[in-house]
């Protein structure tokens, strides 16, 4: 199966988007501003959204998705997320003051938005793809994901700080390949990086150093005024560690 990189920037500016990876046709892992480069087929064939967390930069073309597909759809987008953010997102965003409430429309029986709770460790299977929840520790309640196919598995962390027991779930899996791991900001930004609840090279590369050298290492979410320090300072000598460019895919 093939990943497709729509959006890994931990902000905006230029070319860059902010997260959203599309795995083969039909399964969309989160919701940021790359989803609008996606042409309008392939909008209309997203069948699943797999959220990390409720924050804007996550969810931002979610809305507009829904709104753009309504007419093409015959089944529902089910949206995967923790209970939480499912919570937050009716409360906040499809509430009919800031968006419409698409799992009611076009009417209560038949919405195109249908909630699907998930819970860490719970996997759900998909044509040959099985998407399990990670456990994740960020502002708000937040997951990662694992990717299998039967040809390999892929892990992303979503949006964390250290979380040991994200790193204790990747090391019962087998034939991982790769990791998308998020690292929004520099050492020199590490107090910012300890507030909101993010990675800086100097908390990845203690628990990298648990990761078998043969899995190669993506940095995603980098704050674009520091993307390449970032990099730099997380280049450990084991692993094959690059940042994560949009447009860019992966087989798995
Ligand atoms: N005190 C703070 N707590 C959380 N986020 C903050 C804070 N100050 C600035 N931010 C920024 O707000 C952003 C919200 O999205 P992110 O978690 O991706 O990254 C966060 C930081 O870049």
């Amino acid at each position: 199966m093939q990943l497709r990189v729509l959006g890994c920037s931990g902000g905006i500016g230029g070319v860059a988007r902010t997260t959203s990876f599309l795995l083969g046709d039909r399964v969309l892992v989160d919701a940021g501003t790359g989803v609008g480069d996606l042409p309008l087929d392939a909008l209309c064939g997203i069948d699943h959204v797999f959220l990390t967390h409720a924050h804007f930069d996550h969810i931002a073309c979610l809305p507009m998705l829904l709104d753009t597909v309504i007419g093409a759809r015959r089944q529902p987008v089910t949206v995967h997320a923790l209970p939480e953010t499912i919570a937050t997102l009716q409360v906040h965003v499809f509430n009919w003051q800031l968006w419409p409430d698409f799992s009611v429309i076009p009417d209560a029986d038949n919405g195109v938005l249908r909630w699907a709770p998930i819970a860490v460790g719970e996997s759900c299977d998909l044509d040959g793809l099985r998407m399990t929840a990670l456990p994740a520790q960020h502002t708000v309640p937040a997951l990662g994901y694992l990717f299998e196919t039967a040809d390999g598995a892929m892990a992303f962390s979503g949006d964390s700080a250290d979380c040991p027991a994200f790193w204790g779930a990747l090391g019962r899996v087998e034939r991982l390949r790769a990791l998308i791991i998020e690292t929004a900001f520099s050492n020199r930004e590490a107090g910012l990086a300890r507030v909101s609840q993010h990675y800086a090279p100097e908390t990845l590369l203690p628990a990298l150093a648990r990761i078998d050298p043969s899995v190669d290492v993506w940095l995603t979410h980098l704050k674009p005024l520091d993307a390449s320090c970032i990099v730099a300072e997380a280049r450990n000598g084991v692993h094959r560690i690059a940042a994560l460019n949009g447009g860019q895919t992966l087989d798995f």
